[in-house]
């Protein structure tokens, strides 16, 4: 039996539409443009192409963006004097700071410094608190995007048995918590996890942000287990794969995100919708019929 492939670029494709009108009246509005600040310490191949991808999308939904390279031998300092200046430029609207962040960065200390209201990939501490408390407000784009595929394509979470690969700070933790906040049953794995494979065989969702070709095998899974993929690794062809091994997945998998094609392009739409949402929130009034996004 062949899955149900979960489309993550025709709900993209939708979202994009639907967010470049709105930008659009946005503009027209308040003489403003929403716009995008990046941060990036350079070094990670896989994020300077996601870089360049972000620059595109955020053009085509008529959003501006502003990019901050630090130099990898940057200082602790130095990289949150650049998240200040973001912070601090009426201009900006939402923040994202590369991750993962070269290991000598305390990163917890650097998404600190962001101002929380501009915090687009939801890792502030007030923003992960509101999550914990199921009151969201900016959520980090990734996990969100997933929860998406998964409302779109009605997939039930309450009661469910859900297995998270991955722990980090804008991924398979906060996956975790939203899936936790849906009602299912969450069992979060990662690297000193033992006997994955009999773990991951109990689940009826199996969630993937590890970062490492091949992780999960359709031998792995219950038969009919939705798989959603968060993994984007870069073979060294430079073509982009999954934690997942596809082609054997999808033949016991109920339901399953491809890559490329299935949780990326989500997670730019939601990523890009934040952006708009902060832009909202700190120049218009709450009562403004535009909050509603
Ligand atoms: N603070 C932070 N937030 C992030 O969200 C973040 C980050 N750091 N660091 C880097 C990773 C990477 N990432 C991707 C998102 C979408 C695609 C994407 O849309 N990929 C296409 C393929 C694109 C291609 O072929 O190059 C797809 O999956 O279909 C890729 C990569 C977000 N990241």
């Amino acid at each position: 039996m062949a899955a149900m492939v979960l489309d993550g670029r025709a709900l993209a494709r939708e979202m994009r539409d639907d967010l470049s009108l709105r930008v659009a009246a946005y503009v027209a509005q308040h003489y403003h443009t929403p716009t995008l600040g990046v941060i990036h310490v350079y070094g990670d191949r896989s994020a300077e192409r996601y870089v360049r991808s972000l620059q595109i999308s955020c053009n085509r939904v008529g959003m501006n963006f502003k990019y901050y390279l630090l130099h990898h031998t940057a200082t602790q300092r130095e990289l949150e004097s650049a998240i200040y200046t973001f912070s601090a430029d009426p201009n900006v609207d939402g923040i994202i700071i590369q991750m993962p962040l070269p290991i000598k960065y305390d990163s917890a200390a650097a998404v600190g410094q962001l101002d929380h209201r501009k915090d687009i990939d939801g890792v502030h501490p007030i923003n992960v608190g509101l999550l914990n408390q199921n009151k969201p407000s900016l959520v980090p784009n990734t996990p969100a995007g997933g929860m998406l595929i998964l409302e779109r394509y009605g997939i039930e979470l309450a009661g469910r048995d859900a297995v998270v690969i991955g722990r980090s700070a804008i991924v398979g933790g906060p996956m975790s918590t939203m899936l936790l906040n849906a009602e299912a049953t969450v069992e979060i794995c990662h690297r000193a996890t033992r006997n994955l494979a009999d773990k991951v065989r109990r689940a009826d969702v199996v969630v993937t942000a590890a970062g490492k070709i091949g992780l999960v095998t359709g031998d792995m899974l219950k038969p009919g287990a939705t798989v959603i993929d968060f993994g984007i690794n870069v073979r060294p062809d430079n073509t982009i794969c999954g934690d997942v091994d596809y082609a054997s997945a999808f033949e016991v998998a109920g339901a399953i995100t491809p890559v490329p094609g299935g949780t990326g392009p989500v997670t730019t739409m939601v990523l890009l919708n934040n952006v708009l949402k902060a832009a909202i929130a700190t120049h218009v009034d709450i009562d403004d019929d535009m909050a509603q996004c």
